[in-house]
């Protein structure tokens, strides 16, 4: 279970999100909400990234008190990953492969199965968007979190690929790991079974 509780969230005097609690159990959950509303914000304070006011908690570990314990829960992919263009594909996935004490099998298989695996060894400066994207994905996976944050997850990947992703969420959902997405596309319930869509409205998150 995930809950946020009194938070509130200003870039110098500019509010963008004030609400007393957002709580949701285990499952796959979208958040809607148009262009500066505050959605990678949000995403960016539950996992850890930039400072507010109010409480995080995952499966009751605080944000706040055990923050090691807490990342090594969550998993999140930006919305425009931003990388060093002079590495490998390779190199960024084996530096998270490691942080996360996960096996190198796993990262293999989910390269090969987001058909990134003749790229690998090529630098990430040559990458396009799609095959970028595509690598913040397998990263995302790599490990074993309880709950994925994929900020836009299907811009810039082709239809084939977002099929795939649509798998892999059921697959991991299957086994008890939770999901907050945010697309600006319209996702079907034929592709990916939602739990919850939320939208941002007012620096407040409400239930559609
Ligand atoms: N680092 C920052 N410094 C100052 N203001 C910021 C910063 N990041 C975001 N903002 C502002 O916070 C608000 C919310 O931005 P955010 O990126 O969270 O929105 P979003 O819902 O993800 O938007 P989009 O759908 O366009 O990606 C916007 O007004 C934005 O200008």
């Amino acid at each position: 279970m995930l809950s946020l509780t009194n938070i509130n969230k200003k870039y110098g005097s500019h509010e963008v999100l004030n609400f007393s609690d957002w709580t949701v159990g285990n499952g796959i959950y979208w958040l809607k909400g148009g262009n500066g509303t505050g959605k990678s914000t949000l995403f960016r304070m539950i996992s850890g990234q930039i400072p507010f006011k109010g409480e995080v908690q995952l499966n009751g570990i605080q944000l706040r008190k055990e923050s090691v314990k807490f990342r090594s829960k969550i998993s999140f992919a930006e919305a425009e990953p931003q990388y060093p263009l002079f590495i490998t594909g390779k190199e960024l996935i084996d530096f998270y492969t490691d942080t996360r004490r996960a096996e190198r099998k796993q990262a293999e298989e989910l390269a090969a199965y987001f058909e990134m695996a003749p790229f690998l060894d090529h630098n990430i400066g040559s990458y396009s968007s799609g095959m970028l994207k595509k690598l913040s994905l397998i990263c995302a996976f790599v490990g074993n979190a309880d709950l994925y944050i994929l900020d836009e997850p299907l811009i810039t990947i082709d239809v084939r690929s977002a099929d795939k992703l649509y798998e892999l969420i059921k697959a991991k959902a299957s086994q008890g790991k939770s999901f907050l997405l945010s697309s600006h596309q319209e996702v079907s319930n034929d592709q990916l079974h939602l739990d919850q869509v939320f939208q941002i409205v007012n620096k407040q998150i409400i239930r559609l």
